[in-house]
């Protein structure tokens, strides 16, 4: 189910994720939350959601400031489960109150 993307499909879900950029086989964006502890509340619940998906990000968290880097190591680069969990990534910010650049 989880086939490789090619690179026109990545950048064109890449148009609905304010703040999500490629670096090759990944996908990344900062969200910056209200405070240190909205910040480990926002990993907390993208940890649930990363779990009922049985896809997981990589999370660097600095103070305030949450950076979640997508790939399926599974198949070596970006597939749809990544662009999924971005939205969700995304969806938790917004209700967390934290904002990203893009
Ligand atoms: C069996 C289990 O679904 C796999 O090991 C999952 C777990 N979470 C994962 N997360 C990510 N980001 N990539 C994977 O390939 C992956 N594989």
């Amino acid at each position: 189910m989880s086939r490789l993307l090619t690179d026109e499909e990545i950048e064109r879900q890449l148009g609905d994720l304010p703040g999500w950029t490629r670096d090759g086989d990944e996908i990344s964006a900062s969200y910056e939350a209200p405070d240190f502890p909205t910040a480990i509340r926002l990993v907390d619940e993208v940890a649930i959601e990363a779990e009922d998906m049985g896809h997981h990000p990589d999370i660097d968290i600095r103070w305030r400031t949450v950076k979640f880097v997508l790939s399926t190591h599974s198949e070596g680069g970006l597939t749809q489960l990544d662009v999924e969990l971005a939205h969700r990534v995304a969806q938790a910010s917004t209700r967390f109150g934290a904002t990203t650049g893009g």
